[in-house]
């Protein structure tokens, strides 16, 4: 380790995979992936609905499980990892944070829209209050200026946060993109810089790899790709490329690779591929977690999912608006019928 850069790693398929099937985990499932990921030393392991903390919604999509149940099940197989929870301001509340705490979650991390970080402030100094380690969790990131992230950034660093993340959340993000912002929040705070990413258009890695050699210390990698869209940085992939970089992260490659294939795996609704779903998500700069929203309403309207979540991305919905891709689905439906008429 001596001389090497380490890179701290957070292990996200227990939450955002949560987006990619549908919020049904099992607790079985998550205490046989949770106990994998700490007999591998992943530092960090989030577990949460996939829009987090109270997030089992209609709006959002109902879990299998219980939240709770799930962190107190990650909690008690973890010995080396530390259990993260996500909370949306306004989703979530205080008091499911205080919960979470009670249940041995350590870190919060709080996400708010790239452009609406004043909403965090009640709920990262709520977490620095029960000793949780705070993350500030910048979505959404494609969407805003440069300056407009530092600003926000700024922020919740003045509200208390450990770390700021740029998270890529519509996978939308090229490269030089991803430098440039992590590059000037590296100038301009004093805390850690962390990079979420999707591989929407298969930039994961790249972006990755970028924010790395642009200053950020924090990664979020989803094991086997299990994250909404075509899923996040790949957890075990970065580990190999990391390692070949000569950085250093303590987490044990070869269990991680025996955990993909034989836990994780098994578990996939589909196999993690880009689609052409999933890649219109990326050119459109939509939410990756609206894909399963978007696919759903295609089916039930007739019409192609590429044209909502284009149709979504031009209207700039946010998280949260999720109703809205019924909206357009039915809109679309109704064009296409008087288009049918006019014939
Ligand atoms: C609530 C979102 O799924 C958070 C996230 O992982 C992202 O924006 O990306
Ligand atoms: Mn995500």
């Amino acid at each position: 380790m001596a001389g090497k850069k380490q890179i701290i790693l957070t292990e996200v398929a227990l939450r955002d995979g949560s987006h990619a099937i549908a919020h049904q985990y099992t607790t079985e499932q998550v205490t046989a992936i949770a106990k994998g990921l700490n007999e591998a030393g992943v530092p960090y392991i989030e577990v949460s609905h996939g829009d987090g903390l109270a997030g089992s919604s209609l709006q959002y999509g109902l879990s299998h499980t219980n939240e709770m149940e799930l962190i107190e099940a990650a909690v008690s197989v973890c010995t080396i990892s530390k259990v993260a929870v996500l909370l949306l301001p306004g989703v979530g509340t205080v008091s499911e944070l205080k919960q979470a705490a009670q249940l041995g979650a350590r870190m919060a991390r709080i996400a708010t829209h790239v452009t609406e970080a004043d909403i965090s402030a009640q709920h990262i100094a709520s977490a620095k209050e029960i000793g949780m380690e705070v993350v500030g969790f910048l979505m959404m990131a494609h969407s805003a200026p440069t300056a407009k992230l530092v600003e926000q950034a700024k922020l919740m660093e003045s509200y208390g946060a450990d770390v700021v993340y740029v998270v890529d959340s519509a996978g939308a993000l090229l490269p030089h993109k991803v430098k440039e912002r992590i590059t000037a929040l590296r100038q301009h705070l004093s805390i850690d810089i962390g990079f979420h990413g999707h591989n929407n258009l298969s930039l994961a890695m790249a972006n990755t790899l970028a924010a790395i050699d642009a200053g950020a210390t924090r990664i979020d990698g989803s094991i086997r790709c299990l994250g909404a869209g075509a899923g996040n940085t790949q957890t075990e992939v970065l580990l190999a490329v990391l390692e070949r970089l000569g950085m250093y992260t303590g987490v044990d490659l070869y269990k991680m690779m025996d955990l993909a294939e034989q836990v994780v795996a098994p578990i996939l609704m589909v196999p993690q591929e880009i689609t052409r779903d999933n890649l219109t998500l990326g050119y459109a700069g939509v939410y990756s977690s609206f894909l399963l929203h978007a696919q759903r309403a295609a089916q039930k309207f007739g019409v192609d999912a590429r044209d909502i979540l284009l149709e979504i991305g031009r209207k700039k919905v946010v998280g949260g608006q999720e109703d809205m891709i019924v909206d357009v689905a039915a809109e679309l439906a109704r064009r296409k019928e008087a288009s049918h008429a006019n014939r």
